[in-house]
């Protein structure tokens, strides 16, 4: 779906973006990570031909970005700066225009717009002029403006911005949904939890650099521990003497390869297992273990 290599850009004297290969293989819902300044926005606007690379190439659906992004951009859906609306007209209105722009017809123009509207969670407000709506509330309009046209790929970065816990969940459901009708999805976020309850893939983003790209099962492998919650935790440490590595009250953590054999085993003790649950690496310290100190720091 896409792929770039060697791609560079440079402002002056900063490299925004240094030598990235980005894979993003169609149906993956990819997530870009990186802190602050680490060039995500930047290489989301060169895939979109928003700003000319310095050097390297972009293909998208087997076309060459910029030469032939005219050509890519029907299908893609992007959120990626807000979009320009009209303060003074509706929401219902701003996509009518918006719609106008894009290749459908006038024919089906107002069923498409009533559609996206609802599929974002506007349809009960669309009336009202858009200088009254919330943060949260624009970010749905323009996650609205992207979804028009059913694209094979969605571009979001930040799509969760300025909305309430809720809100994160309605778009994540809608994105999944999306995904599951057979868009792709590219999300930059620094959020890690949002990049880890959606994605399929991610990929992490260092002072220009993509650092890390892999599928998401692979970045969470299991650590080769077995946390353990029981009333019976003393039990549990003369049982297996020398293989638990934590003891917190009721909660230890035992080192295990086969977290069903050692299941069995506490069982066939007479232990009461209240849980038991392989660990695994958290995304959180996969992104700190490669990524330097934000690259917006003064060094
Ligand atoms: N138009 C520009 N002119 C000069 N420098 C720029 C320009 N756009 C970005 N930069 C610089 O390039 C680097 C990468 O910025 P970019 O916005 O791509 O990072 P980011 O990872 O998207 O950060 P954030 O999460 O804050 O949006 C930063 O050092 C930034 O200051």
């Amino acid at each position: 779906m896409i792929t770039t290599s060697g791609l560079t850009k440079r402002y002056g004297r900063v490299t925004a973006v240094d030598g990235v290969a980005l894979r993003v293989g169609e149906g993956d819902r990819y997530g870009l990570l990186g802190p602050n300044g680490s060039g995500k926005t930047t290489l989301v606007r060169m895939l979109l031909g928003l700003v000319f690379a310095t050097s390297g190439e972009i293909e998208m659906m087997g076309e060459p970005v910029p030469r032939r992004v005219h050509r890519v951009l029907p299908d893609v859906g992007a959120l990626v700066e807000a979009p320009g609306l009209y303060p003074h007209l509706s929401g219902r209105a701003n996509l009518a225009h918006l719609d106008a722009a894009g290749p459908g017809g006038r024919r089906g123009r107002r069923a498409r717009v009533g559609t996206a509207l609802e599929r974002a969670g506007l349809g009960g407000v669309d009336a009202r002029p858009v200088r009254a709506y919330s943060l949260g509330m624009r970010q749905r309009l323009g996650l609205a403006a992207a979804l028009l046209r059913t694209p094979r790929l969605l571009v979001l970065d930040e799509p969760t911005n300025g909305l309430d816990p809720r809100g994160i969940r309605e778009i994540r459901d809608l994105l999944a949904e999306l995904n599951a009708a057979g868009t792709t999805l590219l999300i930059c976020s620094h959020l890690l939890a949002e990049i880890e309850e959606l994605c399929t893939h991610v990929g992490v983003m260092d002072a220009g650099r993509l650092v890390l790209q892999r599928p998401m099962g692979e970045v969470r492998a299991p650590t080769g521990l077995v946390a353990v919650r029981t009333p019976d935790a003393g039990r549990v440490r003369a049982l297996l003497d020398g293989r638990v590595e934590r003891h917190d009250g009721e909660r230890l953590l035992v080192r295990a390869a086969d977290a069903a054999e050692l299941n069995a085993r506490l069982v066939r003790a007479g232990v009461r297992v209240l849980e038991l649950r392989p660990e695994r690496r958290t995304l959180e310290d996969v992104v700190l273990s490669v990524t330097g100190h934000g690259s917006d720091r003064p060094a």
